[in-house]
């Protein structure tokens, strides 16, 4: 068994020390692999060269965040059967490992942990082929990832202002827009919504939920469409947002299951964010890949 982990090198210097005593601790007299990336995207490369091209079982240790992990997976779609994946949060937000609570991201970087894991495949969306592991959403977040995501690239600041920053720009636009999409074989009257959210793990954004009952290995995308908000509201709404009680509002929150959604956007470009990452479609497919990831989990019992 190759134990490799990946990691991003500009994750924050104090957390990637304790995970290298932490590894020193658990594999003492051990060889691990230390794979770091080199740049964006670089994960993407190194996980399909251990899901393809090695011919023993691989441990693959995901270190950092929900953006490292996207771009892991996406290497890892069609892997061996004996790449397990497990994931150490040392990222900003780390919203994936939150669909576990009440384990703590403690629990996820305790390599004792992982002795002897608990397996579980874990589905995917995909999206005009690259594919999302936790979330994909249209809408409002949108705008809020794509300032924080260019606010982050420009200045060194990082955590969580950059998002207030993207949230209060955000607020100047006019808030929704018309989507016309078919879910499953039900196709819905265009329609304005504010927050177009497909939901593979529950939390997003920080911390919001907006399927607060969507689980990674269900084998269907929760899918959460809310319309007519006033800008007035916004914050008495992102507190029911974080706690996943927005779903009792039924005049603006509609809540359904999915295997396929096809957005008509008429070949104009619209963006998505996939796990945090910003990019451009046009008239994109979210499709369920089931059981895509062999994910091996922390045994927190142990
Ligand atoms: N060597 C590298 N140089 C520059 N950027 C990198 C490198 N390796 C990874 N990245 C980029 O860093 C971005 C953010 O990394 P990561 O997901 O680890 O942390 P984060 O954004 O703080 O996490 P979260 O999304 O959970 O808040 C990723 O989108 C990835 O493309």
């Amino acid at each position: 068994m190759k134990e490799v982990f990946l990691i991003n090198p500009h994750t924050d210097a104090k957390k990637l020390y304790a995970l290298m005593e932490e590894i020193k601790k658990n594999f003492k007299g051990r060889q691990v692999i230390i794979e770091k990336t080199k740049a964006p995207k670089h994960a993407e490369y190194i996980a399909k060269k251990y899901a393809l091209f090695e011919n023993e079982p691989v441990h693959l240790y995901v270190c950092g965040g929900d953006g490292l992990l996207h771009e892991t997976i996406n290497g890892l779609i069609d892997a061996r059967s004996e790449v397990h994946v497990s994931v150490l949060p040392l990222g900003t937000a780390n919203d994936f490992v939150k669909t576990f609570r009440p384990w703590t991201t403690a629990d996820f970087l305790n390599l004792a942990n992982y002795k002897n894991p608990i397996a579980m495949d874990c589905d995917v969306m995909s999206v005009n082929g690259e594919y999302a592991i936790n979330t994909v959403s249209f809408g409002f977040d949108v705008y809020v990832a794509q300032y924080a995501n260019h606010m982050k690239s420009r200045l060194p600041v990082q955590g969580i202002i950059p998002y207030y920053t993207g949230m209060l720009q955000t607020l100047r636009r006019p808030l929704g827009q018309e989507y016309r999409m078919q879910i499953d074989d039900q196709r819905m009257p265009a329609a304005i919504y504010d927050f177009v959210v497909f939901c593979n793990g529950k939390y997003y954004g920080g911390g919001y939920q907006p399927c607060p009952d969507a689980m990674i290995n269900d084998g269907v995308i929760d899918v959460c469409l809310i319309s007519g908000l006033k800008k007035r509201d916004i914050v008495y709404f992102a507190k029911a947002y974080e706690k996943g009680e927005h779903i009792s509002h039924t005049d603006r929150v509609t809540i359904k299951q999915a295997h396929i959604i096809h957005m008509d956007t008429n070949n104009e470009t619209i963006y998505g964010n996939l796990d945090g990452e910003v990019r451009a479609f046009k008239n994109p497919t979210i499709e369920l890949k089931s059981h895509a990831i062999h994910l091996w989990l922390p045994n927190v019992g142990e």
